[in-house]
């Protein structure tokens, strides 16, 4: 099993060295642009492979795209990260462009490979793809839901005193300050509803907490998170390439689902080897409807930007 990560910074060497550790894949092939940046964190990674006993081969280039060739999964994390104070969608300008060209050059080289679209603003750099590469809609994927759901648990964990492994939820909707959707309803303390044990207004700080939580983490860093984005990009390639059949609210795209069409938007889908397999169509009330509503139109408000 072959992984290309286009894009060696923060979250590219992230989810590269995640992916190592999990010890599935045989070879990670890490891209940038900048020139030896991708060959230097290779080696510097290949360097931790006695130490923490993996046996993936990790190589690098720049630029170069016939490295990647037969690639079976590529993510694409190359682009301009947010500083403070910005929203992810002030990057479209720079990063659509970015994306476009290295999605072209992936194809040329891996034409059946699975996409999976982490730059941001995400979901519109999904339907980027979607709209520019012809592949069929099952082979692209938005990573932003795996990141917020964990970011969720973190939060109503912290909220409820437990530890995270008691507790579940999820965050479907746009990957954005103010379109996540977390379904506080479902979210459960090992199959206890989260609401047994947390107010009303305390559910409504995690929920608030976990959809400024990518822009909370970028006012301490001084530029976007990378840890938790990487593990979660990791999580949906090893889904993929284990043929796991696993859950996750990714940004795909809709043809009717959820009464929304024509925008790539966090729902949950199951992957596995044919990368969506299915998209899970969740019963929501009309309050998690209307606010799913919502946060499509600023999506669409935000493709609308793209020049296709
Ligand atoms: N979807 C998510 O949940 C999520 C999470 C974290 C970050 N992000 C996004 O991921 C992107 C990367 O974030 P980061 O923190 O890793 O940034 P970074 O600056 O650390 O790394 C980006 C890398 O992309 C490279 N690059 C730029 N143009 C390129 C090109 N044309 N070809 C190849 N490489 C190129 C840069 O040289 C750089 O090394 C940002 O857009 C960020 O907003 C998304
Ligand atoms: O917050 C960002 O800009 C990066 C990423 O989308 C995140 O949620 O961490």
């Amino acid at each position: 099993m072959k992984v290309t990560i286009v894009g060696a910074g923060a979250v590219g060497a992230s989810c590269a060295e995640y992916i190592a550790i999990k010890n599935f894949a045989s070879d990670v092939v890490l891209v940038d642009i900048k020139e030896g940046v991708a060959e230097g964190k290779a080696m510097d990674l290949m360097q931790c492979a006695s130490l923490n006993g993996f046996d993936t081969r990790i190589s690098g280039a720049t630029n170069d795209y016939s490295k990647t060739a037969g690639s079976h999964i590529v993510v694409i994390t190359s682009g301009i990260p947010r500083k403070p104070g910005m929203t992810r969608e002030e990057l479209i300008g720079i990063n659509a462009g970015i994306v476009k060209s290295v999605t072209a050059s992936l194809l040329e080289h891996s034409p059946e490979a699975i996409v999976i679209v982490v730059s941001n603003p995400m979901d519109t750099m999904t339907y980027l793809v979607h709209k520019t590469s012809g592949l069929p809609k099952n082979r692209i994927i938005g990573m932003g839901g795996a990141l917020d759901s964990a970011r969720f648990r973190y939060r109503l964990a912290e909220a409820l005193g437990a530890p995270i492994s008691d507790v579940d939820g999820m965050v479907i909707g746009g990957h954005s300050d103010t379109g996540m959707v977390p379904l506080t309803r479902h979210a459960t303390r090992n199959s206890v509803k989260v609401s047994e044990f947390l107010s009303e207004q305390r559910l409504q700080e995690v929920e608030e907490a976990t959809k400024v939580g990518g822009a909370t983490l970028t006012k301490l860093l001084g530029t976007s998170a990378w840890y938790a984005p990487g593990a979660a990009v990791s999580a949906l390639v090893q889904a993929i390439a284990c043929d796991q059949k696993k859950l996750f609210p990714c940004s795909a795209m809709l043809n009717g689902e959820y009464g929304l069409e024509d925008l790539c938007i966090g729902v949950p889908v199951i992957l596995g080897r044919n990368g969506i397999e299915r998209i899970v169509e969740v019963d929501l009330n009309a309050d998690e409807k209307a606010k799913m509503k919502d946060s499509a139109e600023g999506v669409s408000k935000t493709n609308a930007l793209l020049e296709l």
